[in-house]
């Protein structure tokens, strides 16, 4: 089973791609497989993940990084796919996994005559990848995950185009170019891009005809060691295992009581208020006034509203931030709902 790999910071597109490689294996008749992997206690993003009114085979992973805490499970979640007889296999990592992490996890003894690595696939939000350095400047391990990203992805997807200026757009690209100059760059809005580049020699891969691959080891020293017999990378030696990819990230999940009469406008003044500690927010929320359920997201300090209809159970938040105080959002988030 030939799997691509989804990486990229948080809130940088990387689910809006995933509907349309779905929708792309679809067409092409090949049956699709998903694994995802999120951060928070509570899925959103897997909610209505049904292109074309197709119920798909689909494992979450959830309140933990695959490429850490969750490392364990990868292979289980895998298997139970395997059994679906999918074409292809696409693994939406976690804003700050390093893909590295999981190329040597499928690389393991168990997974790696079932499962190949067929592309590393990097979305990056035009608005704020040059920002990381200093944004997330308290949190190294962090900010090195975010460029490995980079480094080691096959194919890079400068998402986001929309708003950013065409002047800025070169600048950040120069800028992309100087941690990776050779792997195909390209620039998207929504995520609309030519997928061939992604989704070729698929069609292929029903009777493992599609190879395994070695990832793109970048410039680190970090990872280098090739296991010349199976081609890939060695797994087993500490000293060439990538570094940990985070370290003061934490998530939140907050509950909205059904009662509750908090506007959208209180919501956003809410993550507002928590400054750069806040780096990602997504959810359900009913809409008492309106009598519907909508789906926020905050990615890239822009917040919006969609119309989820395919939702219809509790309010929910799950906020992602760094170097907080857990406790103090709680408390303020509690303050909120029961005023
Ligand atoms: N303006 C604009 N918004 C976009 C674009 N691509 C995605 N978005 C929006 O950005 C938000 C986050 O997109 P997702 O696809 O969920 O991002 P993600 O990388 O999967 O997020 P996480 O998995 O939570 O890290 C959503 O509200 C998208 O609609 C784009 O090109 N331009």
């Amino acid at each position: 089973m030939p799997a691509i790999v989804l990486s990229g910071f948080l809130g940088s597109g990387k689910t809006t791609l995933l509907l349309r490689l779905l929708e792309a294996t679809l067409h092409k008749g090949l049956k699709p497989a998903i694994l995802m992997n999120e951060l928070g206690k509570r899925d959103v993003d897997g909610i209505g993940l049904n292109p074309m009114g197709k119920d798909l085979g689909i494992q979450k992973l959830l309140d933990g990084c695959v490429c850490c805490s969750r490392k364990q499970e990868l292979a289980g979640k895998l298997k139970e796919l395997l059994l679906l007889k999918p074409d292809i296999v696409f693994i939406e990592l976690t804003g700050v996994a390093n893909p590295e992490e999981v190329a040597l996890a499928l690389s393991e003894a168990e997974l790696i005559a079932k499962v190949k690595l067929h592309k590393v696939v990097t979305v990056m939000d035009a608005e704020h990848v040059l920002e990381y350095n200093s944004w997330l400047d308290t949190d190294r391990q962090l900010v090195r995950t975010l460029r490995r990203q980079i480094e080691t992805a096959d194919l890079l997807i400068l998402n986001k185009v929309d708003l950013v200026k065409a002047d800025k757009l070169v600048k950040i690209e120069k800028e992309i170019r100087k941690q990776n100059a050779s792997s195909l760059l390209m620039r998207a809005e929504h995520s609309v891009i030519d997928l061939e580049p992604i989704l070729g020699g698929i069609e292929a891969a029903q009777g493992a005809a599609v190879g395994s691959r070695v990832m793109r080891p970048g410039r680190s020293p970090l990872v280098k060691k090739k296991d010349s017999a199976n081609d890939t990378y060695s797994a087993t030696t500490p000293e060439t295992r990538p570094a940990p990819s985070f370290s003061r990230i934490s998530t939140i999940s907050l509950q909205l009581p059904a009662d509750s009469s908090v506007t959208p406008k209180e919501i956003e003044k809410f993550l507002g208020a928590q400054g750069n500690n806040l780096l990602r927010a997504k959810g359900f929320v009913r809409i008492p006034r309106k009598n519907k359920v909508y789906q926020l997201q905050f990615a890239g300090k822009r917040v919006t509203w969609e119309p989820a209809a395919y939702y219809d159970a509790d309010s929910y938040l799950v906020l992602i931030g760094l170097d907080w105080n857990e406790q103090n959002v709680t408390e303020a988030w509690e303050q909120l709902v029961s005023t």
